[in-house]
């Protein structure tokens, strides 16, 4: 059993250790399938129109698997290599509520709905679970442990896989850069701590995968980072000052992004939500014209009284007349 135990803690070693620019050695396990495949399987996928990576982590072995910030307009992708690794996807995870593109969350959760959504605990948004710093997320025999680190939003939050060494920074560290803090709830005085005390004090060699790089980059390492981010290796106050001066224009799906659902057990889907919309305003319709119309007989009822009325007091004095004469 100790045996046991230190061979596995021997592996783990091998595999996660590395040098300065994250170059480590990997086991690879041949199975019986006829495409060798690592147990570990990690795929960054990338959407051309918002410049996003969506991450794929997964055990080969236990066929289980995590998705991480995936695009609405890549959902068909996803699902495609899903279902050509075999894999089973557990959970749908983002990083935050992306202001440039809307997530898939909720059409793979349509297409596989056993998948549960996860976002952080500070998001606003609707999810099936919420975490925190310090949770883990398990897929297989892997996980990811969740740090929160605000301050492009409050809902920040970077996945850790210390299995493999890696960290999957969303928007708050991008390669040679760091998520804007111009809006919804950013602020760069915690972005920058954010940085430097939950993502900076990983290990050098662990790997940066960020969910967006606009320079052609797919990856860097805390090393790296630490050493040549042109921004975050600045004083707090240059920092700051830079971070309120980086004039960006505001991303095209803002609106559309805020209105997120990560296709929570407990919402309602859209349609539903718009029959009801419009069935709510036939009745107030219905309501209004049964009132307005009955007020509107009311008044011609009346009207018809004292026309007769007049009409009587004219005959009778038309007769009286007569009479007279
Ligand atoms: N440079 C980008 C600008 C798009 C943008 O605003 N990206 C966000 C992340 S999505 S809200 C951001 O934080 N950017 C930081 C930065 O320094 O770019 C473009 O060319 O479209």
């Amino acid at each position: 059993m100790i045996a046991a135990n230190c061979f596995s803690q021997l592996f783990r070693q091998h595999r996660s250790r590395g040098n300065f620019f994250g170059e480590f050695s990997k086991v690879t396990v041949m199975n019986n399938s006829r495409l060798a495949q690592d147990t570990f399987v990690f795929r960054q996928f990338f959407d051309k129109e918002s410049w996003t990576y969506t991450y794929l982590l997964a055990d080969y072995v236990a066929k289980e698997a995590i998705i991480i910030d995936p695009v609405l307009e890549q959902v068909n992708r996803d699902h495609s290599i899903l279902k050509r690794l075999g894999l089973n996807l557990l959970y749908c995870a983002n990083t935050h509520v992306h202001a440039d593109h809307v997530t898939g969350t909720g059409e793979l959760k349509k297409l596989i709905p056993t998948c549960e959504s996860i976002i952080s605990l500070c998001s606003g948004a609707q999810a099936d679970k919420y975490v925190k710093s310090g949770d883990e997320i398990q897929f297989g025999r892997y996980s990811v442990e969740v740090r929160q680190t605000p301050g492009h939003t409050n809902g920040c939050i970077t996945f850790v896989c210390h299995d493999e060494a890696i960290a999957l920074t969303g928007d708050c560290l991008l390669i040679g850069g760091c998520g804007r803090t111009d809006f919804q709830e950013g602020d760069p005085e915690t972005l920058y701590s954010s940085v430097h005390e939950q993502i900076f004090s990983l290990p050098d060699y662990y790997k940066v995968y960020p969910a967006h790089d606009y320079t052609g980059q797919t990856v860097s390492t805390i090393g790296e980072e630490k050493t040549y981010n042109p921004r975050l290796t600045k004083s707090l106050d240059e920092f700051i000052e830079v971070m309120n001066n980086l004039n960006l224009a505001y991303p095209k799906k803002i609106e559309e992004s805020d209105q997120l659902s990560l296709g929570s057990k407990y919402t309602l889907p859209l349609p539903i939500i718009i029959i009801m919309a419009i069935g709510a305003m036939c009745y107030l319709l219905c309501v209004a014209y049964i009132c307005f119309g009955k007020d509107k007989i009311d008044e011609d009822k009346s009207l018809y009284a004292a026309l007769r009325k007049q009409q009587e007091q004219s005959c009778k004095i038309q007769t009286s007349i007569v009479e007279h004469l």
